[in-house]
């Protein structure tokens, strides 16, 4: 339904292009769910909103298709992508909802009107019977789709933003770390709610987050995300249980195993890359504690290891090796000593320059 072929994307600053996505490719079938998995910086949000395009205004889609449905998304003007496109076929939960929301409207005013603009047959009353219904769907006491954003608790206002993106029964659904702004026990509830309204319309999902143990119960299929590259890619139960990428065997130490009474969690010394403009190699090589000579002077290429496990690590055949190393806290701490390893220190946030808000207003008030 959705298939993404070489998708570049970069950011335009002042150091030079950050190359956010860097050859991206992504295929989604209806009905099913990817988790985009990675560290903050990834290139995970970059690649959703490319979908959708509503990408910061430095940004650009340099190379690469979108297709859905056999429409190349990349070749829309605005105004086919907001009649055809957003909101009825794809829409997104932002990692932030009240940033979704126009403060000015009530949600359901903003809900109805986004209902509206797709669904000319949907008289007014019908509209609002359906956010209200969807309110109540979502736990959210129907009579309050008459309050203004700021009127919710974080929480409410996420199950709200799942209302508005699920309106319009859309075919695939973006949520950008839906729940990562919440406590656990509301966490795990939006999480079943947008799962269950996901199975109820047959929709697909992209499910982005950084935390390994939301994907491994939520998804049928994981994709690992680093320096803007899909790194490895398989069903959820092999990158679980038999990961090939150096990269995705950290991640995995550093989350909790639901499966495992105790465990020691280790994570992965440094940060992600900086991507203006990288050099040739793997992005991972100064934080791995595999790398060879061949890591850092050229770029690993898909291979694919079995049944649909796409790996990108020029060592990804000592799989037992690389498993059994990467358990040991010795084999990550070791790189914290190494000369060529990445800094440890925080990098510069360079995410909110010209970053419009995220969704609502502009989806919504312009068609
Ligand atoms: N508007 C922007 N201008 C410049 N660089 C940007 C911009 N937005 C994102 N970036 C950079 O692009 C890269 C990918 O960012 P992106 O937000 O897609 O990653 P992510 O994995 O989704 O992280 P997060 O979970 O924090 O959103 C990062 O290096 C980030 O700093």
């Amino acid at each position: 339904m959705l298939s993404i072929e070489n998708l570049n994307v970069y950011y335009e600053t002042e150091e030079g292009d950050v190359h956010a996505v860097d050859g991206v490719n992504l295929e989604l079938e209806r009905n099913e769910t990817i988790g985009l998995v990675g560290e903050s910086g990834c290139g995970k949000t970059t690649t959703a909103k490319s979908i959708i395009r509503l990408l910061a205004t430095n940004g650009r889609i340099a190379d690469g298709t979108i297709e859905f449905e056999g429409t190349d998304i990349t070749e829309l003007s605005d105004r086919q992508l907001r009649k055809q496109i957003r909101w009825n076929e794809v829409s997104m939960i932002p990692q932030n909802a009240m940033n979704g929301f126009d403060p000015v409207y009530t949600v359901g005013e903003q809900i109805v009107e986004v209902i509206r603009a797709h669904e000319s047959k949907t008289s007014k009353n019908e509209a609002w019977e359906r956010a209200r219904d969807l309110f109540d769907r979502l736990g959210i006491e129907s009579d309050r789709v008459t309050d203004y954003p700021h009127q919710f608790s974080g929480g409410m206002a996420q199950r709200a933003m799942v209302a508005l993106a699920l309106a319009l029964s859309p075919s695939i659904v973006l949520a950008d770390e839906p729940t990562t702004a919440l406590d656990v026990v509301i966490q795990d509830r939006i999480l079943r709610v947008i799962k269950d309204l996901q199975d109820e319309l047959n929709s697909s999902m992209i499910l982005i987050t950084h935390d390994m143990s939301v994907v491994s119960e939520t998804c049928d299929d994981i994709a690992v995300m680093y320096g803007g590259r899909i790194v490895e890619y398989a069903d959820a139960e092999t990158v679980i249980k038999e990961p090939r990428h150096p990269y995705t065997l950290g991640l995995r130490n550093s989350f909790p195993d639901i499966t495992q009474d105790s465990q020691e969690l280790i994570s992965i010394p440094g940060v992600p890359p900086d991507l203006v403009d990288p050099d040739e190699g793997c992005k991972f090589a100064p934080r791995c504690p595999f790398a060879e000579d061949q890591c850092w002077e050229e770029t690993p290429q898909p291979e694919e290891y079995g049944e649909n496990h796409i790996v990108e690590c020029h060592r990804a055949d000592e799989v037992e090796h690389l498993q059994e190393e990467a358990k040991k806290r010795e084999t990550w701490m070791a790189m914290k000593d190494d000369p060529n390893a990445a800094p440890t220190k925080d990098v510069k946030d360079v995410k909110d320059v010209n970053q419009p808000a995220d969704t609502l207003q502009e989806g919504s008030h312009d068609d």
